[in-house]
C-alpha cells in the first residue's frame, strides 16, 4: 500500500485487494490501514462497514454484477465494482450518484480511460436496470449459498451436520455485525463500576445476561476508552468467556494454557486464580508470546508465565502430572467467528479441516500426560464444525482410556445448550449472539 493520502473508499479498495491476495486477515489489514492513513471518527466506521460488508456479501454482489460484466476484468476493477455495489444496495445514507462519482474518480487514478468508462457504464446500468432476483435460483441450497454468501461446499457441509434450518439460521446470522462484549477484570474493579464509568464517557452499555462478569457495549468502541488501557477489562466474546468456567478454577492451581495467544483466556484464568497459582501459557511464535505478556501487564496479573513452545512437544519441557488444569483452545477452522473474520469462509477448505483435526489431536495427546490424576483437560474451539469438535473430542477419548468425559460447569444461562449425554456444548452464533464455540471437558482418572 502506498503512502499518499487516501479517501475512505480508496483505503477500502486497498484492504480488499490485499485480502483477495491472501496477504493477511481482514481485521489485521483494516487496523494497519486505519493507523497508516490516520483514519478517524465516523470514517473508521464507514471504512469498516464497507470492507466487512463487501467481503461478507461477496458472492451475492458477484451474482448481481455478473449480467453486467461482458469481459474478464482486472482484479482491482472487479473489487471496485463490488464495493461500490455494496454501498448502493446496503448503505442507505449515501446517494448512488456520490458512490458512482467516487468509483469513477478512483478508476481515473488507477486505470486508463477505457476502465473509467467501463466502471461508470456498469454502475449506471445497474442503477438504471436494477438487480436480478435471487428467486431465479431454483435449488434451495444454491440459493442459500448465494443469498448469504457462503461457499456451496460449506453450506452443504452444515446442512449434512445440522440440517437445513440450522444451517440457514447460521448463514443469516453470520451476515450481522456482532455486539462488542468486555470481560471485567475483577481483580481490579467490578461490573457496576465499569458500567457507570463507561456511561459517563458516553458509551451505551448493558450487563450480559450470559456471563456475570461481562458487559455488552451497545454504542462506542471499548478499545478506545482509558479504562481498557488501565486494565479494567478485556475485549472478549461471551462464548469465549465460558471456557474458563469449564476449567473449575480454584486458588493456587497450576494451569497450562497450551494454545494461549493473544491471551484472552489466559487472562481470564489468571483473574479467576485471584493472584494465586500460576498459568503457564504456550504459543508458537515470539510475537504471539509478546501479546500475552502485554495483556498480562495491562491487566496487572503477575501469575502468568508465557513461553514460546510447540505444545506438541510440551512433554519434553514439563514433568508429567505437573498441572491441575489444562486448556487446549486449539487452532481450528474459525468457522464460528465468520462475523468477525468473514474472509475465512472463502479461504478454508475441507482439506484444511482434516489437517487441523490432526494438529488438534496431537496437541491434546501431547499435553495429556502433563495433567495430574483427577485433573481436568478442557478442549475448546471457535468453530462449528462437527468433525473438529465432537470428532476430535471422541478421537481423544478413544486414544486415552485414562480419561473420561466430565460434566461441564458453565454459567447457568448456557446450561440448556449443553448436549445431553455428551458433556459438550456447541454454541451457534444464532443462539444468543455470541461466537460459534465448542467446549468439552475430560477428567484424568
Ligand atoms: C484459537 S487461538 C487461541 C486463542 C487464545 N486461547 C485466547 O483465548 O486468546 C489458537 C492459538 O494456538 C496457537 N497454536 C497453533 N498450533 C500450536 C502449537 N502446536 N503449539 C502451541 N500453540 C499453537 C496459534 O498460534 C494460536 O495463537
Amino acid at each position: 500500500m502506498n503512502k499518499q493520502k487516501k479517501t475512505v473508499r480508496e483505503a477500502a479498495l486497498d484492504v480488499l485487494i490485499a485480502i483477495d491476495q491472501h496477504q493477511s486477515y481482514s481485521n489485521l489489514l483494516l487496523n494497519q490501514v486505519i493507523k497508516k492513513y490516520q483514519i478517524t471518527g465516523p470514517d473508521t466506521g464507514l471504512l469498516t462497514e464497507i470492507v466487512y460488508g463487501t467481503i461478507q456479501r461477496k458472492m451475492t454482489l458477484d451474482y448481481y454484477l455478473q449480467p453486467f460484466i461482458k469481459k474478464k476484468l482486472e482484479q482491482w476493477v472487479h473489487i471496485l465494482l463490488r464495493l461500490s455495489l455494496y454501498q448502493m444496495i446496503y448503505l442507505d445514507k449515501v446517494p448512488d450518484r456520490a458512490i458512482i462519482f467516487e468509483a469513477v474518480e478512483i478508476a481515473k487514478k488507477r486505470g486508463h480511460r477505457g476502465i473509467v468508462g467501463l466502471v461508470n457504464g456498469i454502475l449506471r446500468s445497474v442503477q438504471r436496470e436494477g438487480l436480478r432476483s435471487l428467486d431465479a435460483i431454483t435449488d434451495p441450497v444454491e440459493k442459500l449459498s448465494i443469498e448469504t454468501s457462503h461457499p456451496l461446499w460449506l453450506v452443504r457441509r452444515w446442512i449434512d451436520q445440522y440440517g437445513f434450518e440450522k444451517a440457514k439460521a447460521m448463514c443469516e446470522e453470520n451476515l450481522l455485525a456482532p455486539v462488542q462484549t468486555v470481560r471485567i477484570n475483577e481483580t481490579k474493579t467490578n461490573r457496576e463500576e465499569v458500567c457507570s464509568m463507561l456511561e459517563v464517557e458516553g458509551f451505551s452499555v448493558e450487563v450480559s445476561p450470559i456471563i456475570s462478569e461481562s458487559i455488552r457495549i451497545l454504542k462506542g468502541n471499548a478499545a478506545n476508552s482509558d479504562l481498557y488501557k488501565k486494565g479494567y477489562y478485556s475485549i472478549q466474546d461471551e462464548s469465549s468467556m465460558a471456557v474458563a468456567y469449564a476449567l473449575e478454577i480454584a486458588p493456587n492451581m497450576a494451569v497450562l494454557d497450551a494454545c494461549a495467544a493473544p491471551g484472552g483466556k489466559t487472562g481470564h484464568i489468571a483473574e479467576l486464580l485471584k493472584g494465586t497459582g500460576k498459568v503457564t501459557s504456550l504459543d508458537l511464535h515470539p510475537h504471539k508470546i509478546k501479546l500475552i505478556k502485554e495483556n498480562a501487564s495491562r491487566l496487572g496479573l503477575n501469575n502468568i508465565d508465557a513461553l514460546v513452545m510447540d505444545s506438541r512437544h510440551s512433554g519434553d519441557s514439563f514433568q508429567s502430572e505437573s498441572f491441575d488444569r489444562i486448556l487446549v483452545d486449539a487452532p481450528c477452522s474459525g468457522l464460528g467467528v465468520l462475523r468477525r473474520k468473514p474472509d475465512i469462509k472463502y479461504s478454508k477448505t475441507d482439506e484444511d479441516i482434516q489437517s487441523l483435526r490432526e494438529v488438534q489431536l496431537r496437541i491434546l495427546d501431547a499435553t495429556a500426560s502433563l495433567l495430574k490424576k483427577g485433573g481436568l483437560l478442557v478442549y475448546s474451539t471457535c468453530t462449528v464444525d462437527l468433525e473438529e469438535n465432537f470428532g476430535t473430542a471422541a478421537a481423544f477419548l478413544e486414544l486415552h482410556e485414562d480419561f473420561e468425559s466430565h460434566a461441564l460447569t458453565l454459567p447457568t444461562a448456557l446450561s440448556h445448550f449443553i448436549k445431553e449425554g455428551s458433556n459438550t456444548i456447541q454454541i451457534f452464533p444464532q443462539d444468543f449472539g455470541g461466537d460459534g464455540f465448542f467446549i468439552s471437558c475430560f477428567r484424568k482418572k
